[in-house]
C-alpha cells in the first residue's frame, strides 16, 4: 500500500457498501499495526450490537476487541497518552462531530483508520462520510458482489420495509447490489445462494 510517513498523524477512510470488506480491511490494518508494536485502540458506536456488544465483527466472523461509545467525543477519554493508532468502525453512525475528533487526533500525530458506509439504502451520501473523505489523506473504496447479477456492487439494498435511515442489520435486512440492480425503496431479497466450487 502507501509508504507511510513517520511522526505525523493522518486519516485513512475505508468506505463502500455493506459486505464490501470494510471491516475486514480495518481489522487487517489494525493487526499490522499491532505486529509493528504500535499502541492501538479500536472504537465502534454503541448502537451497533449486531454481532457483539463490544467486539468489531466482520460478516465473515473476523473479530477485534473494541470500545463501544455513544458519541465520538468519548473516544478521547479512552486513549492512553502514548496512543499511536485509532480505528473506528461504522463511522457513519456518529454525527458530524466525528470529523473534528478524527482531525484533532491526526493533528496530535495519531494514525486514524475509519471504516464506514458511503451511501445509505437509497444511494444517498451517508453523512458524515463525505466530510470525512474530504479531509482524509487516504480513501479506499471497497466493492461487494451484487447479489442479483454478480457485478461489482457499490450499493446496499434494504430488503425489510422501513423508511428510517438508520436500521442496524446484516444479511436478512440488506444485500449488496450494483447500480443497475439497486432500487431506492425497500424490496424483496434475491434468491438465497450457497457458495460451491463444484456442483
Ligand atoms: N455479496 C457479497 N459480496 C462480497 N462479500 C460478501 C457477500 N456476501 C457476503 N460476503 C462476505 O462479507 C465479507 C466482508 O465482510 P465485512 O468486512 O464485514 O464487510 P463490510 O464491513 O463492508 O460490511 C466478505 O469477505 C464475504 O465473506
Ligand atoms: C445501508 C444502510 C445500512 N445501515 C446499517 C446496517 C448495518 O448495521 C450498518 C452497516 O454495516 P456494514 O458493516 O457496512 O455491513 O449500517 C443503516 O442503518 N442504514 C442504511 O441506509
Ligand atoms: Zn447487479
Amino acid at each position: 500500500m502507501h509508504q507511510f510517513p513517520k511522526d505525523i498523524g493522518w486519516i485513512e477512510v475505508i468506505c463502500g457498501s455493506m459486505f464490501s470488506g470494510k471491516t475486514e480491511e480495518l481489522i487487517r490494518r489494525v493487526k499490522r499495526a499491532l505486529y509493528g508494536r504500535q499502541k492501538v485502540r479500536v472504537f465502534k458506536p454503541r448502537i451497533d450490537t449486531r454481532y457483539d456488544e463490544t467486539q468489531v465483527v466482520s460478516h465473515s466472523q473476523l473479530k477485534l476487541t473494541s470500545v463501544p461509545v455513544e458519541r465520538a467525543e468519548e473516544i478521547f477519554r479512552h486513549l492512553p497518552s502514548d496512543i499511536q493508532v485509532v480505528g473506528i468502525d461504522e463511522v457513519q453512525f456518529f454525527g458530524g462531530e466525528v470529523v473534528q475528533v478524527c482531525e484533532a487526533l491526526a493533528q496530535r500525530g495519531v494514525r486514524v483508520i475509519c471504516a464506514g458506509l458511503d451511501q445509505d439504502y437509497q444511494g444517498r451520501p451517508f453523512e458524515p462520510m463525505p466530510q470525512l473523505m474530504a479531509v482524509a489523506e487516504y480513501v479506499t473504496k471497497e466493492l461487494a458482489i451484487c447479489a442479483v447479477c454478480g457485478n461489482p456492487a457499490n450499493r446496499s439494498q434494504r430488503i425489510i420495509g422501513s423508511g428510517e435511515r438508520v436500521v442496524v442489520g446484516a444479511a436478512g435486512e440488506y444485500e449488496p447490489r450494483c447500480r443497475k440492480c439497486h432500487v431506492p425503496e425497500p424490496t424483496e431479497a434475491s434468491p438465497p445462494q450457497t457458495l460451491k466450487l463444484f456442483d
